[in-house]
């Protein structure tokens, strides 16, 4: 895995961005693989500021997200949906009816994985976004979690539940559940992008990075991808510099 360590998080963003905005302009049709959470998001408001200044174009560009909440619906305000509308797909000239996430809304969550997992089958990520876990959970993989699953139903770690539950009202509101792409998936990924930032996650990306290759530590296993990119500020380095 190749580390980059950046002095804060804006510098971080920046050469993230910069990497997906080359990435797109040389592969129109590229197939991204994007994530949620906080972490993303500074490179998203880049890409829409790039989008309106340097009219980069996204019309024939696929996206695949990571996963998405059960059962809150994909119009909830807090919805995985909801969040890559609002921070990126609104923005910019995607195609709607290209861009993918699992469905969390549907009865038959089983068919939901199958589903899913066909179109990841089709649409193989050329880039994979993720974030990490205070826990180090990659998607909505928790600790625990077989390295050779693809996509399933998650029941969250009360940690998870915890750190997500500034977006919502109140811990009580935050889904208990989750549908999030495998970590067979996720390996499936030509090249991988792992964004950290803040104390909070030095410790998951120590771990990832020189730890055993556990599925206690689900980012572990990147050790074995043969094309990861970890970008890092100091304060998500500070146990490994
Ligand atoms: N499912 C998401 C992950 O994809 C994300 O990487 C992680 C870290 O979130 P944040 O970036 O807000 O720290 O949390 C969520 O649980």
């Amino acid at each position: 895995m190749n580390i980059h360590i950046y002095k804060n998080k804006k510098e971080l963003d920046q050469a993230v961005a910069d990497i997906l905005i080359e990435h797109v302009r040389q592969n129109p049709t590229i197939t991204l693989g994007l994530a949620t959470g906080s972490t993303p998001i500074g490179v998203y408001d880049l890409l829409i500021k790039d989008h309106q200044m340097n009219q980069t174009d996204y019309s024939r560009v696929t996206t695949v997200n990571l996963d998405e909440y059960v059962k809150i619906g994909k119009n909830h305000p807090e919805s995985y949906f909801s969040f890559m509308k609002k921070n990126l797909f609104d923005h910019i000239n995607i195609q709607m009816d290209q861009v993918h996430l699992p469905d969390g809304e549907t009865d038959d969550l089983d068919q939901a994985c199958e589903a899913y997992n066909l179109v990841l089958s089709q649409h193989i990520p050329d880039i994979q976004i993720l974030g990490i876990g205070g826990n180090g959970h990659i998607g909505f993989n928790e600790p625990g979690t077989p390295f050779d699953m693809k996509t399933h139903i998650v029941k969250l770690a009360e940690k998870t539940r915890k750190d997500n539950a500034r977006f919502f009202e109140s811990l009580d509101d935050v889904p208990k559940e989750a549908i999030t792409m495998g970590i067979q998936n996720i390996m499936d990924a030509r090249k991988i992008i792992l964004m950290a930032s803040g104390a909070n996650k030095a410790e998951a990306v120590k771990q990832m990075l020189s730890g055993p290759i556990t599925e206690q530590l689900p980012a572990s296993v990147l050790q074995n991808h043969p094309n990861v990119e970890v970008y890092i500020d100091k304060e998500a380095a500070k146990l490994i510099i």
